[in-house]
């Protein structure tokens, strides 16, 4: 039986743990078990109960209060990556071996975690070596994309993870229920983005008329991945979380392997006595 997992990947603030805490409630609403992994050395508190948690393996501040590494905040959680991604057993021992579990790893928002630095791709791995099948969660600020040169390079952030991660993945926008009424609107052309008509918006032209054949290749480039859309969430909205859940369980075919189990006598070879008679029964009754 496969496991399941999700990546909740983004930069700094996104709302990452916020997004693992209301997956949690809304798991609970409807009665499916789901669990969270703190994958964040320099975590300090979250409002989720969590099954294992990195700190428990090394922190932050013991690396940067070490006197022969001498890391600043950044290098020292790279370094504390880095020391996960070579002692992934630690990670084994803590999950265990439970078939059908439904795992979120909330991760650290630093970005270069998903763009170049070979961690998370190791950390995929391992978990497909452990029968983990696991969808890629970006999220990026709905409050920073209300302009066209900063959601190019949301979209170039969430595109660097697809292609280095080669997993499935979706975007989120958060904290939908911070924008008004009409940045709601103006925010809906991005969702799913047609890169080219976006070209000629006015805050990209005034900003880059320098470097307008270049803004040009990013933009064709992004179309051509046409991969990347991005799906809202509002933590107030359950209907939402409901569709954006449906999304990464599809990726991951959540509950295929799941499905209706059939009544005992069933088991047996089709013809036999009691398959008979069970289907006669049924036409009885
Ligand atoms: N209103 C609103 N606030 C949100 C939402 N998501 C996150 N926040 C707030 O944004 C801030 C950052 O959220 P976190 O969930 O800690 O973000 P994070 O990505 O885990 O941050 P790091 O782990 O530090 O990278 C917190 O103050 C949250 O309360 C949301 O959907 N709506
Ligand atoms: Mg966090």
């Amino acid at each position: 039986m496969p496991r399941y997992a999700q990546l909740v990947m983004g930069p700094a603030g996104s709302g990452k743990s916020t997004y693992c805490s209301t997956m949690i409630q809304h798991a609970e609403g409807i009665n499916r078990s789901v669990q969270v992994v703190n994958l964040d050395p320099a975590a300090e508190h979250f409002n989720y109960p969590v099954m294992a948690d990195i700190r428990e393996l090394i922190q932050v501040d013991d690396v940067m209060e070490d006197d022969s590494l001498r890391f600043g905040p950044n290098g020292g959680l790279v370094f504390c990556m880095e020391y996960f991604a070579s002692n992934f057993d630690w990670l084994e021992e803590t999950l265990g071996h439970v078939e059908d579990d439904y795992i979120l790893f909330d991760c650290p928002g630093q970005i270069e975690l998903y763009t170049h630095l070979p961690v998370m791709k190791q950390l995929v791995e391992q978990l497909q070596q452990w029968e983990f099948r696991v969808c890629g969660v970006f999220l990026v600020d709905s409050q920073f994309m209300v302009e066209s040169f900063k959601f190019i390079s949301g979209v170039m952030a969430a595109l660097s993870a697809m292609v280095s991660l080669e997993i499935p993945q979706v975007n989120i926008m958060t904290k939908m229920d911070l924008l008004s009424p009409k940045a709601k609107k103006e925010i809906e052309k991005y969702l799913d983005p047609d890169m080219y008509s976006m070209m000629g918006d006015s805050s990209i032209m005034l900003r880059s008329k320098k470097f307008m054949k270049l803004t040009k290749a990013i933009c064709g480039l992004i179309d051509d991945y046409s991969m990347v859309r991005f799906l809202p969430f509002d933590r107030t909205d359950d209907e939402g979380i409901s569709i954006v859940l449906q999304h990464i369980d599809f990726s991951i075919q959540y509950g295929e392997d799941l499905e209706f189990k059939e009544p005992k006598e069933l088991d047996e070879e089709p013809g036999n006595q009691n398959y008979d008679e069970f289907f006669q029964d049924r036409v009885d009754s």
